[in-house]
């Protein structure tokens, strides 16, 4: 089995998933500056995780770093974008135009990562026809037509709580594969649907726990 065959078959952990976006972030300021090779060792000093860790996590992405010269920073960011899917474009549609969806609909910054937003919905009749940041906004009822029509797969979930599992239910049910879920509802789907879930509070808890323990 060659070394391709093996990568595409193996699970990718999630940590290394996690961790492979800041190496990215750090190499492309690097390559900003102007510089054009990176060792793993460097890396890992710069973002704090071991540098064995850093070079298995970097095996899973298709480069091959040079020994005691290290990686081209070209290749390596080419590589890694493409392996994070950035560079390919996700068609997603968002769900519940709230405070939430509507500063979802103006980050310009997830297109750069791959995620293209082309329509919102929601059920309140007065955003119905509405554009935000170039993004149409439609009655949820049009949701099955536009499925149709813009073919996106993603649904970004940012409805009320309460409402959560339903509009999944539903969206699921018109074809949506994967939902990006900032709800702080735990949403139950089939098997074959890719579920993600993320909340800010989550991470501000994380913060808010080790303050107090290092300020005791
Ligand atoms: N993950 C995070 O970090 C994070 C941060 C903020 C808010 N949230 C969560 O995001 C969600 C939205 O929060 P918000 O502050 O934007 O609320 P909001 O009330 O401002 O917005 C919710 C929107 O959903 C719409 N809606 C209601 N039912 C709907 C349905 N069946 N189909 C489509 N749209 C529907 C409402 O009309 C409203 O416009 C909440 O669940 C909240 O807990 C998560």
């Amino acid at each position: 089995m060659t070394r391709d065959e093996i990568r595409t078959m193996t699970k990718v952990p999630e940590p290394t998933l996690r961790r492979l976006p800041w190496y990215l972030a750090f190499v492309k300021l690097l390559r900003g500056k102007g510089e054009t090779v990176i060792s793993s060792t460097q890396i890992s000093k710069e973002i704090n995780v071991d540098s064995s860790q850093v070079a298995k996590d970097l095996s899973f992405v298709n480069v091959t770093g040079k020994t005691r010269v290290g990686y081209e920073i070209d290749a390596l960011v080419e590589e890694l974008e493409d392996f994070l899917g950035f560079t390919s474009s996700h068609k997603a549609f968002l769900f519940g135009v709230g405070s939430l969806g509507a500063a979802l609909l103006h980050d310009s910054g997830l297109k750069q990562y791959g995620l293209d937003i082309v329509a919102g919905f929601d059920v309140r009749p007065e955003l119905d026809g509405q554009i935000i940041n170039g993004i149409p906004v439609y009655h949820i009822d049009r949701f099955p037509a536009m499925r149709e029509q813009l073919g996106a797969t993603i649904g970004v979930i940012t409805v009320p709580v309460d409402k959560a599992q339903e509009v999944a239910d539903q969206i699921i049910a018109g074809g949506i594969k994967g939902l990006w879920n900032f709800t702080p509802f735990r949403i139950r789907v089939p098997e074959n649907i890719v579920i993600q879930n993320t909340s800010m509070y989550a991470h501000l808890a994380v913060m808010f726990n080790r303050l107090n323990s290092t300020n005791r």
